[in-house]
């Protein structure tokens, strides 16, 4: 697991052997470990070079040991190998492929020099995992870099560029050519040379001015960062005794930090989401398509139909990923402002070709529709897209909830008619959903799920049905909080509520990002709301269950969110982002209760949590059992990718897990029985038999829905 040669008669090269990723696993650490004594006592070595085998450095401690102290604790300790490889008398130089990333930079950092490959990215992305670079990285990088430089390295966990780690002084050299050959030549050139100062153990920190102030305001932004999220503390904290304690002190800390965060659920939930983003590429359909039996035929040209906010994003994102885009928009004016936008946010043309005409399409690989959501208009254009475009074409809808299936009716190849549900800005957010209708071949899946990867997405295989998996929960969600208003609550205490769970912004302030006008079209659209409403009906009443009508009279107010500067919350001019409160907003609320005969009582911020987030969850759990989504790390990698839930929370299904079920159904209950007009607070029957069936672990809840669903 570590290769140990000599070359050119004096030069020790130990290789870090562990594909894919050279993680430093158990055995990798006895190897290196051995290695290294083996370099120590070996007269005739006189320098070392350490490098990954076949390529990448090394992608840091073997995440997969974490879930058991028993291997963590098993074989040599990182600290002690760092240690040891810091305390040779002999130059080592790190030969830096790939990427060093974690243990793997905190390996090389322990090294006396570093040399890169001009392609390499270093990078200390434990946060991310909930973690701390808790193998002496906190306290040697900040004496490399100074506070400033490293502290934004940890608490941001991004990957550097071999350029930017050569200018912030991370990397000594980089080399375009052979980078073991390169650092083998210059550790020979060091061999005799004094070593104390290349020792960070042994440097003290660049010094910093106001270091107490500095430090809170690096607290006040890491809290910012990831609410309730305890990791980014840890990591200014870890720092902070970096830049104020002795080497071996500092190390103290960060052992008792990283211990502390290593056994917690939150570090779980962030292994959980690491590992759950790579699982989503072996997606498996309810019809038993599957990833590895499925062969994907490339895509190489797209046309994109419709250029609004949506189309244009989808375009970047299809020309980033190295199509050919013919983007076609009929309406002129429409076609001359995207082809603007399109090229600024490329940065030139970059293989986009504009068309005001459909034909335009006939050559694509693929066509993703992406007019606006009404389905008259959606199904005249799959029609007219049968016809013109080649054999074999698929026919990608970009709807957010629409029916997939009867697009595909309108076709004469409905098993090459899918969604390609993409979030808004589509060039930036990382989830697509890939929808399959009943007819929708594995080959289209699988094509599009290989296009996903292309695109750098997180791409789910979901079914079809309305909203899919991501927008069928939220609507339980965003009704909770409806109802929440109604019963007294306000906007700003629901959103605070979930902004302290974790959420980037809570439901009211995201509705007024993205438009409470999307919503209100959707709900005529299904004749919730709108001309299809006749007056007799009670307005707080569909279809036999309580229905809010506020988002509805919202809009007929014209407050449509940030775009009209007006919606839950008041904007100083339209498309203005900061929220502030509106006193015309309580009166509404006020009044709206008065009218409807509402008693205004107190509500607090868990009744908001659970009756929000268990609703979403239970409807999780009929995805399930519909067979919707394939699995709950399916479900998971939706709501972290696609709708903000908190990493550090793991998602909805693994929340709920970590809650405890039981507990989950218990407050279910309690919320049904006082608001039995809300069905979706009454949970759902696979909740009860999971709970009934002990609560197992998420990863074998697949055994009681294939035991359910064969009982539907
Ligand atoms: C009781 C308390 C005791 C406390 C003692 C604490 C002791 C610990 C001390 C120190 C700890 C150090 C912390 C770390 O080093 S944490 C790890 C930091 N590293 C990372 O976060 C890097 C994670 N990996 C990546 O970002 C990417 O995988 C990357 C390396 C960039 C490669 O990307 P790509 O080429 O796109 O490949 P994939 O992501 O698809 O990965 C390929 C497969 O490799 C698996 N993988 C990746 N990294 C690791 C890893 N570090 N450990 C184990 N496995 C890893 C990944 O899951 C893929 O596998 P599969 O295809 O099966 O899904």
């Amino acid at each position: 697991m570590a290769q140990y040669r000599i070359v050119s008669g004096s030069v020790a090269v130990i290789s870090i052997q562990n594909p894919p990723v050279n993680a430093l696993s158990a055995a990798v650490r006895e190897g290196l470990l051995l290695s290294v004594r083996a370099a120590a006592s070996d007269p005739l070595v006189r320098s070392v070079v350490i490098s990954g085998h076949n390529g990448p450095f090394c992608g840091g401690a073997d995440i997969k040991e974490f879930g058991n102290v028993s291997h963590l604790e098993s074989g040599p300790h990182l600290v002690e190998i760092f240690e040891s490889v810091e305390a040779l008398a002999k130059p080592v130089v790190a030969a830096i492929e790939g990427f060093a990333l974690g243990g793997g930079l905190e390996l090389a950092l322990a090294c006396h020099y570093r040399f890169g490959h001009s392609e390499a990215r270093v990078g200390l992305p434990e946060v991310s995992l909930g973690l701390l670079p808790g193998a002496g990285g906190s306290q040697r990088l900040p004496r490399l870099l100074g506070v400033r430089a490293a502290l934004d390295m940890i608490v941001t966990g991004r990957h550097v560029a071999a350029g930017e780690a050569l200018k912030l002084g991370l990397l000594d050299r980089l080399t375009d050519g052979n980078t073991v050959d390169a650092a083998v030549r210059f550790a020979q050139s060091a061999e005799g040379k004094p070593l104390d100062d290349r020792r960070l153990g042994n440097r003290p920190c660049p010094p910093l001015e106001n270091i107490d102030a500095f430090f809170e305001e690096a607290l006040i932004h890491a809290r910012g960062r990831a609410r309730g999220a305890a990791a980014p503390l840890a990591c200014v904290q870890a720092v902070r005794g970096a830049a104020t304690l002795p080497f071996l002190k500092g190390m103290e800390l960060e052992k008792r930090l990283m211990e502390t965060l290593m056994t917690s659920g939150q570090a779980q939930a962030s292994r959980y989401c690491f590992f759950t983003e790579r699982g989503a590429a072996r997606w498996t359909t309810p019809t038993g398509a599957r990833w590895d039996t499925c062969r994907a035929r490339p895509i190489s040209t797209a046309a994109v139909i419709g250029l609004g906010t949506m189309g244009r994003g989808i375009t970047v994102a299809l020309a980033r990923a190295g199509l050919s885009v013919v983007a076609v928009e009929t309406q002129e004016h429409q076609l001359d402002e995207a082809q603007r936008a399109v090229s600024r946010m490329l940065k030139g043309g970059g293989g986009v070709s504009y068309s005001a005409d459909l034909q335009a399409a006939a050559g694509a690989d693929l066509v993703v529709e992406a007019v606006f959501e009404d389905m008259a208009v959606k199904e005249e254009i799959f029609k007219q897209l049968s016809s013109v475009c080649k054999p074999g074409a698929l026919l990608a809808t970009n709807t957010s909830s629409l029916d997939i299936d009867r697009l595909a009716s309108c076709t004469l190849r409905p098993e090459q008619v899918l969604g390609l549900h993409f979030f808004a800005p589509a060039h930036v957010m990382r989830l697509l959903e890939v929808v399959s209708g009943p007819r929708t071949s594995p080959q289209t899946v699988a094509a599009a799920m290989q296009l996903g990867r292309r695109m750098g997405k997180v791409s789910v295989a979901v079914g079809n049905c309305p909203g899919f998996v991501g927008n069928r929960m939220l609507k339980p969600y965003l009704e909770q909080a409806y109802f929440l208003l109604e019963e007294g609550a306000s906007p700003e205490l629901v959103d605070a509520a979930l902004e302290e769970f974790g959420f980037p912004m809570g439901v009211f302030k995201m509705s007024d990002l993205s438009g409470l006008d999307i919503g209100w079209r959707v709900r005529k659209e299904e004749g919730l709301t709108g001309p299809g409403v006749t007056a007799d009906q009670p307005m707080r009443t569909r279809r036999g269950r309580r229905y809010s009508p506020l988002g509805d009279l919202m809009c007929e107010e014209g407050r449509y969110g940030q775009k009209t500067g007006r919606g839950w919350y008041l904007y100083d001019r339209p498309g203005a982002r900061v929220a502030r409160s509106d006193p015309w907003l309580r009166s509404f609320l006020e009044e709206y209760r008065e009218r409807h005969g509402l008693l205004a009582r107190r509500i607090d911020q868990q009744e908001v949590l659970e009756r929000c987030l268990y609703a979403l969850i239970n409807e999780g759990f009929r995805v399930l059992e519909d067979g919707v989504a394939a699995s709950p790390q399916n479900i998971d990698a939706i709501y972290v990718f696609g709708y903000g839930w908190p990493k550090h929370r793991g998602g909805p299904m693994f929340y709920a897990a970590q809650v405890g079920l039981a507990r989950v159904l218990e407050g279910l209950e309690k919320y049904h029985k006082a608001h039995p007009d809300s069905p979706h607070l009454q949970p759902c029957s696979l909740l009860r038999r999971l709970v009934a069936s002990g609560s197992p672990p998420i990863h074998k809840w697949s055994e009681v829905v294939k035991g359910h669903r064969s009982q539907l």
